[in-house]
């Protein structure tokens, strides 16, 4: 039951701000959490990936075989809004109209519903699909939910794949056409790709380089030789989220230091 995951830098952090709360939590009962610390790892601690890329690139085929594989929790920034967008709240007219031309939302709107999204969870780990699409996005993000990601996970595929793909997709969606995706591809490149290079400057970047090299149907790899390769990476950087026994061993220690 009480099994949250906590990253190792975020446990010397809370030690530090917690201290207090976390000695009286292990001095009373170590095997139940109090309510408020238990809060605050609900609140404070989801272990987050980003994954980026072009539209059609196959970022939310492969977050369906993540999350599966990995119990990550996938959540769709744009399967967000077009929820939004279908649930007759204000804010429908304005982002169906923007998501027709190809355009962006405004962060307020889309980082509040990641974050509703993330505190309605039980899950603490989170895939977070098709966002930041713009370093406005990335600002309003790490203010509004107070955290960065702990990893990007970047589809870099070839253009003319990427057209295909989105032309063929036959979901009924307002932007799946060809005037749109040539808008969304100017958004991509003008406003997107600098969000991938803050993170590879920030070395939280995995960019998975889809070129003809598999020679496959569409010169990118499948999804199942993608998802290979996706594996091995997000397998180690799992290994960076440590479970809560192990918190509580770092603090007994800690206590008896
Ligand atoms: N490796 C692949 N090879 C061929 N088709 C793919 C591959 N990955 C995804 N697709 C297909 O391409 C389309 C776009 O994929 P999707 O995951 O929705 O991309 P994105 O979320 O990046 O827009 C979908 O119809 C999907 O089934
Ligand atoms: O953070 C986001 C994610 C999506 N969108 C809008 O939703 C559309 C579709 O996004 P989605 O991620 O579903 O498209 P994909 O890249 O998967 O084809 C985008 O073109 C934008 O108009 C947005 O404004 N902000
Ligand atoms: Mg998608």
């Amino acid at each position: 039951m009480w099994r949250r995951l906590t990253s190792l830098s975020h446990l010397r952090q809370i030690r530090r701000a917690d201290e207090l709360k976390i000695c009286q939590a292990f001095c009373t009962d170590i095997t139940k959490p109090p309510v408020e610390a238990e809060s605050h790892y609900r609140r404070n601690s989801p272990f987050v990936a980003f994954v980026l890329g072009g539209p059609g690139s196959g970022k939310g085929t492969q977050c369906l075989k993540i999350a599966e594989t990995f119990g990550f929790e996938h959540i769709g920034a744009g399967d967000l809004l077009r929820k939004e967008m279908y649930s007759g709240s204000e804010n429908g007219d304005m982002i169906q109209k923007l998501m027709k031309e190809g355009s962006i939302a405004p962060s307020e709107v889309t980082v509040k519903l990641i974050k509703k999204a993330i505190e309605s969870a039980e899950n603490r780990k989170f895939l977070i699909d098709g966002f930041p699409r713009s370093e406005e996005n990335r600002m309003a993000y790490e203010r509004i939910v107070g955290a960065e990601p702990n990893f990007v996970l970047f589809f870099d595929c070839p253009e003319e794949v990427m057209v295909k793909r989105v032309l063929n997709r036959n979901e009924g969606r307002v932007d799946d056409n060809e005037h749109t995706v040539k808008e969304r591809l100017k958004v991509y490149k003008g406003t997107t790709l600098p969000v991938v290079n803050h993170y590879a400057k920030k070395g939280k970047l995995y960019k998975f380089l889809l070129t003809d090299k598999f020679m496959q149907v569409d010169g990118t790899g499948t999804q199942e030789e993608i998802f290979e390769r996706v594996v091995d990476i997000t397998d180690t950087l799992q290994k960076q989220v440590i479970g809560i026994e192990d918190v509580e061993c770092a603090v007994e220690k800690y206590m008896r230091m």
